[in-house]
């Protein structure tokens, strides 16, 4: 039997799927198809889909129906979220996806081991459980979550740690917008290596 035949056996537990508009970050706009994989050991305080955490409330679903669903879709970038998507392996899924013409792209906090293949890494790292070495190394884009003022200079830590061609993006803390998203306007201004990323699917009601 060959790796590819072994990891298309995988499942993974998925809380749900969805095709919509890229919200965030460098390919904000864009038309994508999530998976969003149940799972998660990190625990942020004002994490926005808490549901997710527990794996063992989600389905175990086969890779191959998650990628033919994504492929009734005519897009061709797939985002695996979570909960937190390292938590699993992640080679068949990659592997699937790329062999259906997906670029692969996921979101992660880096807090557990790499796997898979990824045409783009979003890193946002967490105080409640630190990333990798690997996961800064291997990041195209940086996106920190601003939920208080001391969290600018929180994010020039790993701005140092990530490559220089690593985008960076400021996200405001969804509940916290109001007071935080004029805070990163002026810190952006002042260290434009640095850009606002705001989440607009919910400003445009997509998931
Ligand atoms: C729900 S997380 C799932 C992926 C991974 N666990 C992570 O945290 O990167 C997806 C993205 O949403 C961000 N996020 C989560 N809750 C948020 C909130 N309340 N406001 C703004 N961004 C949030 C995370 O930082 C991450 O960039
Ligand atoms: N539209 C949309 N864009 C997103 N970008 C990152 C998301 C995530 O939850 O990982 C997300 C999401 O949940 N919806
Ligand atoms: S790491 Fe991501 S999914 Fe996990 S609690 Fe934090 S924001 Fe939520
Ligand atoms: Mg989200």
């Amino acid at each position: 039997m060959t790796t590819a035949t072994l990891h298309s056996t995988t499942v993974l537990p998925v809380m749900e799927s969805f095709y919509t508009i890229q919200g965030e970050g460098f390919h904000q706009g864009k038309a994508a198809y999530f998976i969003r994989l149940g799972g998660c050991d990190v625990g942020c305080v004002w994490c926005d889909v808490k549901e997710s955490w527990d794996a063992d409330k989600h389905p175990q679903r086969p890779v191959s129906a998650l990628v033919a669903e994504a492929a009734m879709h005519p897009g061709r970038i797939a985002v695996i979220t979570g909960g937190e998507p390292l938590m699993h392996d992640l080679r068949a899924l990659t592997e699937a996806l790329r062999a259906e013409g997906f670029r692969t792209h996921m979101e992660t906090s880096g807090s557990s081991p790499l796997s898979g293949k990824w045409d783009w890494i979003t890193l946002s790292p967490k105080k409640f459980k630190a990333p990798l070495p690997e996961s800064c190394a291997a990041a195209h884009e940086l996106k920190i979550v601003i939920y208080n003022k001391s969290d600018f200079a929180w994010a020039e830590q790993y701005a140092a740690k990530v490559e220089p061609s690593c985008k960076l993006y400021l996200q405001p803390e969804w509940s916290r917008a109001n007071e935080m998203t004029p805070l990163i306007i002026e810190y952006v201004k002042a260290n434009p290596k640095w850009q606002i990323s705001l989440q607009i699917h919910k400003y445009l009601n997509v998931p």
